[in-house]
């Protein structure tokens, strides 16, 4: 059986969001309503846990008392609300049950949108030295990481299907193909930190490909 959710945990879960929102909101990362933000609350069993996820189709640049709800597993509201969860809820239970991330974000960004396309018939982006790397708490010299990208399908259960098979053990994170990222970490503070790291290095991909075409 699962606890039920202490209102001091919901409170605290959907302050952490208001706060991740309106800082990735400044940096313009929810354009035209896209994007998506969960954190775990409770039941930490893999086959039943409940998470705070951003509700569907909302300018995630406002803050409104409708911005967020409580989900469990299956990607359904555990309370009585006319508030729908994030249409891509499906991926973010799938990657708290073979993670055990505490705190998953999602955005769309232009530089995530052409990495992934421009190495789409690789399957993955490959990054080579960049310090920020470290980011990831990879702490080899000239490390080399390759985040996959997956096909950004219509059917959101389709997508989900596949995600345990592109995990890389050491990369917090996921591409959709011209779609966007999905970074997590154990808590709000790593999740945060591991994607402004995938942004930065997707900007420098990005940058590295138009100084040099050839170097692909
Ligand atoms: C106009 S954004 C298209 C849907 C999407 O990709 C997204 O991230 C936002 O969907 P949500 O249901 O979480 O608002
Ligand atoms: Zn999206």
């Amino acid at each position: 059986m699962t606890e039920p959710i202490r209102l001091e945990d919901k409170q605290r879960a959907f302050a952490e969001l208001r706060s991740i929102k309106a800082g990735f909101a400044a940096k313009g990362w929810f354009p035209a309503t896209s994007g998506n933000l969960s954190v775990r609350v409770g039941g930490f069993d893999p086959e039943s846990f409940t998470f705070a996820i951003t509700s569907s189709g909302k300018d995630k640049s406002v803050e409104t008392p409708e911005d967020f709800l409580l989900v469990n597993e299956k990607g359904l509201p555990t309370e009585a609300t006319a508030l729908k969860p994030s249409a891509e809820t499906l991926i973010h239970s799938e990657i708290y049950r073979l993670t055990g991330a505490g705190a998953i974000f999602h955005v769309h960004t232009v530089f995530n949108n052409i990495v992934s396309e421009l190495y789409w018939s690789k399957g993955h982006i490959p990054v080579d030295g960049v310090e920020l790397i470290k980011g990831f708490n990879i702490w080899e010299e000239d490390a080399h990481i390759e985040i996959p990208i997956l096909p950004n399908y219509a059917e959101i259960p389709r997508i989900a299907a596949l995600v345990e098979g592109a995990l890389q053990p050491k990369i917090p994170g996921i591409v959709l193909r011209k779609h966007g990222i999905y970074a997590w970490g154990a808590n709000s503070f790593e999740a945060k930190r591991h994607l402004e790291a995938f942004e930065y290095l997707f900007e420098y991909v990005y940058r590295w490909n138009l100084l040099n075409p050839s170097s692909k």
